[in-house]
């Protein structure tokens, strides 16, 4: 992905780790609003990786980045266009405070490092640029692939996550999030673990949401006329398991969370947690398995 900037100038390493203050590391060289030219760099990969996961509306923003204790990586190629260098995709992670089920069917509270999203531009795609980001994070959160949660992973991303890291079994979760064999492994000392409630009657409302959903919730929030209609609930992919459903996910821990500005309504997660499941809700955004977009370009 271009830019009418240089990219070099903005971003010096070839891997650049940005967190809610938007910078690469380095101070402004008397470059004009470099924070400005990052997070456009950012809010148009969000865009782009959006549209490629076919989301209502992108996950990953500037705003969004700067709101949240997340990391962001973020790939360049240099030497191209005319040496100004090239976005060529980025991998966000964060911490979650998660309720998992673990392989006995035991309820989990549980805060894993997990990939929230994930985008190597369509053209740049299985040129071993996606392993490069993902190997680049591992060593810098000091992590094993086994030991996070992906949040609804994305047909390229399990070909991906099987083929690099063998993660091919995964544990059978009623949320959006997957977690594979060996997830739980030696975990028990630090977990708090709940039995798993009775499911009750009547209405079953979520307590919480991914990302993912949250966006489409802040759809939900606009007023007629402006409120686009929601898409219908649709099945789990035929390959996938009945696990990818919606997600028991309650934000990040107030401990790693930074002061918000007062969200709008649905505009994060609830922190009250409840003590229903979800097992019949599973309204979710349609992903992708591929676009067949040429290579974007942003001026
Ligand atoms: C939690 C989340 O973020 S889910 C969202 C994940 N993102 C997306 O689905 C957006 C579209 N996809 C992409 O951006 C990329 O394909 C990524 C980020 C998933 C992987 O990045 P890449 O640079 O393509 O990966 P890399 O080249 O290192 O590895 C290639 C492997 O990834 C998987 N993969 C990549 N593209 C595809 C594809 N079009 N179809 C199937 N598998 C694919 C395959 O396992 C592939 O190996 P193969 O070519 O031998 O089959």
């Amino acid at each position: 992905m271009e830019f009418p900037f240089d990219l070099n100038a903005l971003l010096p390493e070839r891997i650049s780790v940005l967190d809610h203050n938007l910078t690469a590391g380095r101070k402004s060289l008397g470059r004009p609003d470099p924070q400005r030219q990052i997070s456009t760099v950012i809010d148009e990969l969000g865009k782009a990786s959006a549209k490629a996961q076919q989301l209502a509306a992108p996950i990953t923003s500037a705003p969004k980045l700067q709101s949240n204790r997340h990391h962001l990586y973020l790939l360049k190629e240099g030497e191209s266009n005319g040496g100004r260098g090239v976005a060529v995709g980025f991998l966000k992670v964060g911490y979650k405070k998660l309720f998992l089920l673990d392989q006995q069917g035991a309820h989990v509270e549980i805060e894993p490092l997990c990939v929230l999203d994930f985008f190597v531009t369509e053209n740049l795609q299985r040129h071993g640029y996606g392993l490069e980001l993902f190997s680049y994070m591992l060593q810098h959160k000091r992590v094993e692939p086994v030991r996070m949660a992906y949040d609804r992973p994305s047909p390229k991303f399990l070909s991906f996550l099987e083929k690099h890291y063998g993660l091919k079994d995964s544990v059978p979760q009623v949320n959006n999030f997957v977690v594979f064999d060996g997830f739980f492994r030696d975990r028990s000392a630090v977990q708090h673990r709940k039995p798993v409630p009775r499911k009750v009657e009547g209405e079953i409302k979520p307590y919480s949401l991914t990302e993912r959903d949250v966006v489409r919730e802040e759809q939900k929030a606009l007023p007629w006329p402006f409120a686009r209609p929601a898409r219908p609930p649709l099945s789990p992919p035929l390959s996938l398991p009945s696990q990818y459903s919606r997600s028991l996910s309650v934000d990040s821990s107030p401990s790693r969370g930074p002061p918000r500005p007062c969200p709008g309504p649905g505009a994060y997660r609830s922190q009250t947690p409840h003590s229903q499941y979800l097992e019949n809700v599973t309204c979710r955004a349609k992903r992708t398995s591929s676009l067949n977009r040429s290579q974007i370009s942003f001026n």
